[in-house]
């Protein structure tokens, strides 16, 4: 110590000292990557130290003072944001092992012997599949729906990393909230008056809660300005976007033809891998008409992640987006909140009349648009019977019989004479085609119902299903097909909201009710 400094502990009692001592804050180690190598002093035992009489008190020695305070201070300030960031740090952990409690939850419990990994999921996907659509309202409650219950994290990928899905929420939007046209109750025991509930005919927005980082593109084969459009799309995704990109083994064929460059681009092996698709990728985006739309949904036999479709074909009910602006379109899905359509879909089981209980049928199918039982290649008529929750419907006889979903209802089975549906409302349209009597009126049935189509043993010939306009069955008499609606439904990004894109959809696509305008020519006289 050099002679000009003032000697501190000369002139500081022991006692003081060891307050000084007992009040420092030791921060020398690591936590939460903040490291602090020195002992601070605080600032109470600096202001002790000051306010107490002090011997021999020269000008150096209140400097020094005034400069341990303004020390002190600095340190304080120090200590707080760090306590800040350990209590922010803290929360977040707490929200991360709650959502991660809430997955494992989810996670298949009963895991028999011998399923292990992927098959064990498999095998619980589609014992979900078969479970009612009462697990939906468990989480949903009456104003959301968490991604949590559609979407489960994802399986270690190849890189035995946790792949980890953007989670996101969805809530009815309505313009209406506060007013009283919104009653949450169904019926009022206490004042007797009977109010309608909510259903799924509101508006649902989506908002994201974590970034989206995987995006699945699926594209129409066939089409050079499709696999023009998908090059550069890609390019961009993962450039200006940093995602991370699957498509079908087709395109990244193509796509490695183009250039070695899309090595990046990640696809399937198997179909045990597609069954597993929706765990992995936030994001589908489609290239291509309803078709490519009705072939995304296929591949997802249980939940679906948001579709961003973009429309290349000729129609385009179910495609809303227009390629020309596809960047500003994508910027503004990825950043949410957006509007959804929650398409539902019916769910397909045929049970041959060779099986030996209902147990024993084929894979459910699910189909976006419907499902048709038609005569095939017979010249005879089909004869169907058609019962509704076990009750009888009707016997079709004729060419065939549409089930539909609200989303078929402008397809199939709007060219057999069915209505078009709004595809919020939730229904099965129930469209005989070319039925030989003349009263037969398409019908109508509410959601909750299962319906069972049965070929009759004295039928003349097979009947036979297709499911979206594909894989095709044969039903031999005896064989049904037992079809309710599904609990996954396909969310469609809109581009509007649900009902604007679905009248923009029956004006441009089908000019419905276009009609001259009668000419204004003046008021009639009476
Ligand atoms: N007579 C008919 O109208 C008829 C006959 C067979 C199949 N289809 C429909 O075709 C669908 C399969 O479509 P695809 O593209 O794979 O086959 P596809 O190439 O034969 O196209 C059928 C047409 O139906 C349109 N379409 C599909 N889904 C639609 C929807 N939800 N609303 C309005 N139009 C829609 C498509 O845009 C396309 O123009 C089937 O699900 C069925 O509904 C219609
Ligand atoms: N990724 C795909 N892989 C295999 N087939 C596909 C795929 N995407 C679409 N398809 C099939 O290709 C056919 C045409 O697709 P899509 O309907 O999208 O185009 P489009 O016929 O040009 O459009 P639109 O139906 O509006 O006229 C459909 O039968 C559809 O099932």
């Amino acid at each position: 110590m050099s002679d000009t400094q003032p000697n501190l502990s000369a002139a500081m009692s022991p006692s003081k000292l060891d307050s000084i001592g007992e009040a420092s804050i030791s921060c020398s180690q690591q936590e939460n990557g903040f490291i602090n190598s020195f002992s601070l002093f605080s600032e109470k035992a600096v202001d002790e130290l000051l306010q107490s009489p002090v011997q021999g008190t020269d000008e150096h020695l209140i400097e020094f003072s005034e400069a341990m305070r303004t020390v002190a201070k600095a340190l304080r300030r120090a200590a707080e944001g760090k306590a800040s960031a350990q209590a922010e740090a803290a929360e977040w952990r707490r929200k991360y092992e709650l959502e991660r409690a809430r997955n494992l939850q989810l996670e298949p419990k009963e895991q028999l012997p011998g399923q292990h990994g992927d098959d064990a999921i498999i095998e619980n996907l589609i014992n979900q599949n078969n479970k009612a659509n009462g697990k939906f309202l468990n989480c949903c409650g009456r104003n959301g729906i968490c991604s949590h219950e559609v979407l489960r994290d994802g399986e270690p990928d190849s890189d035995s990393k946790m792949v980890r899905k953007a989670s996101f929420k969805l809530s009815w939007c309505c313009k209406g909230e506060q007013s009283d046209q919104h009653k949450h109750d169904i019926v009022s025991f206490e004042r007797g008056n009977i109010t309608t509930a909510e259903r799924s005919s509101k508006q649902i927005s989506l908002k994201w809660e974590s970034d989206p980082q995987t995006v699945l593109v699926m594209t129409k084969p066939n089409s050079i300005s499709v696999r023009i459009l998908c090059t550069e799309m890609v390019r961009w995704l993962r450039e200006q976007k940093n995602m991370k990109i699957y498509v079908e083994p087709r395109v990244r064929e193509e796509l490695l033809t183009e250039s070695s460059y899309f090595n990046f681009v990640q696809t399937w092996k198997d179909a045990k891998e597609v069954l597993l698709l929706h765990t992995k990728v936030d994001l589908v985006v489609t290239l291509g008409g309803d078709g490519t739309v009705l072939w995304a949904a296929s591949m997802f036999k249980g939940p679906v992640p948001p579709v961003v479709p973009f429309s290349l074909g000729s129609l385009g009910f179910m495609t809303p987006f227009h390629t020309e602006n596809y960047r500003e379109c994508l910027n503004q899905v990825l950043k949410g909140p957006i509007s959804i359509t929650l398409r539902h879909r019916l769910q397909c089981l045929v049970i041959r009349d060779a099986a030996k209980n209902e147990y024993e049928t084929e894979e459910p199918i699910l189909v976006l648009n419907e499902v048709t039982i038609d005569r095939g290649i017979s010249s005879y008529l089909t004869n169907l019977e058609c019962y509704c929750d076990n009750s009888f419907v009707t016997c079709v006889q004729g060419d065939g019989l549409i089930l539909s979903t609200t989303s078929g209802s402008t397809a199939y089975s709007l060219a057999a004479g069915g209505s078009m549906v709004h595809p919020q409302v939730p229904g099965i349209l129930f469209t005989p085609i070319c039925p030989h009597s003349l009263s037969f009126r398409p019908l109508i049935l509410p959601e909750h119902v299962t319906l069972r189509v049965q070929v009759p043993y004295n039928s003349r010939g097979h009947a036979w299903a297709s499911f979206d306009g594909k894989d095709r069955k044969q039903l031999a008499a005896g064989d049904a097909l037992v079809c309710s609606m599904a609990p996954w439904p396909v969310p469609t990004a809109c581009q509007v909201d649900s009902t604007g894109d679905f009248l923009r959809s029956i004006h441009e696509g089908l000019h419905w009710n276009l009609r001259k305008t009668q000419s204004f020519d003046g008021p009639r006289e009476s």
